[in-house]
């Protein structure tokens, strides 16, 4: 599973970019950062340029991995989580799956109902431990 960060500055800081899943999703409404599972023959880098294409519309360039997860979820279904930097990107985001998206400050980051495996990076970048 590979995931990204995707930053840019805003007037108040640094911002990144999250998404609700949809009610009828398992883990419905939690938030995430956008990604996905990575395809047998593909690389992490290229799996996420392939699901930032297919969820967001966007051609990214895909920057450092800052962050490896692993997650075992209550319902016996282990994941292994890869988060990478985006800094750059083209065209404009377009919403194809979620059910809302935006930028938000890394401060507010607490405040969002995030996936349990992500709750450790959640901290880490709200404390500014990891940018
Ligand atoms: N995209 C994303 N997935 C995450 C995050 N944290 C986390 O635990 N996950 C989990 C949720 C899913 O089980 C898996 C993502 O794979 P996916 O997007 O292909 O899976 P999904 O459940 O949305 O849909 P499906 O294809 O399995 O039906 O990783 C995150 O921040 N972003």
């Amino acid at each position: 599973m590979v995931a990204a960060l995707i930053l840019r500055e805003g007037a108040g800081g640094t911002e990144v970019f999250i998404c609700q899943r949809k009610p009828d999703q398992p883990m419905s409404l939690k938030w995430e950062f956008p990604g996905g599972k990575i395809e047998p023959g593909e690389g992490p880098e290229e799996a996420l340029v392939r699901e930032l294409n297919e969820e967001l519309g966007i051609s990214a360039k895909i920057g450092q991995r800052v962050a490896q997860v692993r997650h075992k979820y209550r319902n016996g279904g282990a994941v292994d989580l890869q988060f990478f930097v985006v800094k750059e990107f083209q065209g404009p985001m377009v919403n194809r799956i979620f059910n809302d998206m935006r930028w938000v400050s890394l401060a507010s980051l607490p405040g969002y109902d995030f996936l349990a495996a992500d709750l450790g990076l959640i901290r880490d970048l709200s404390e500014g431990k990891l940018l």
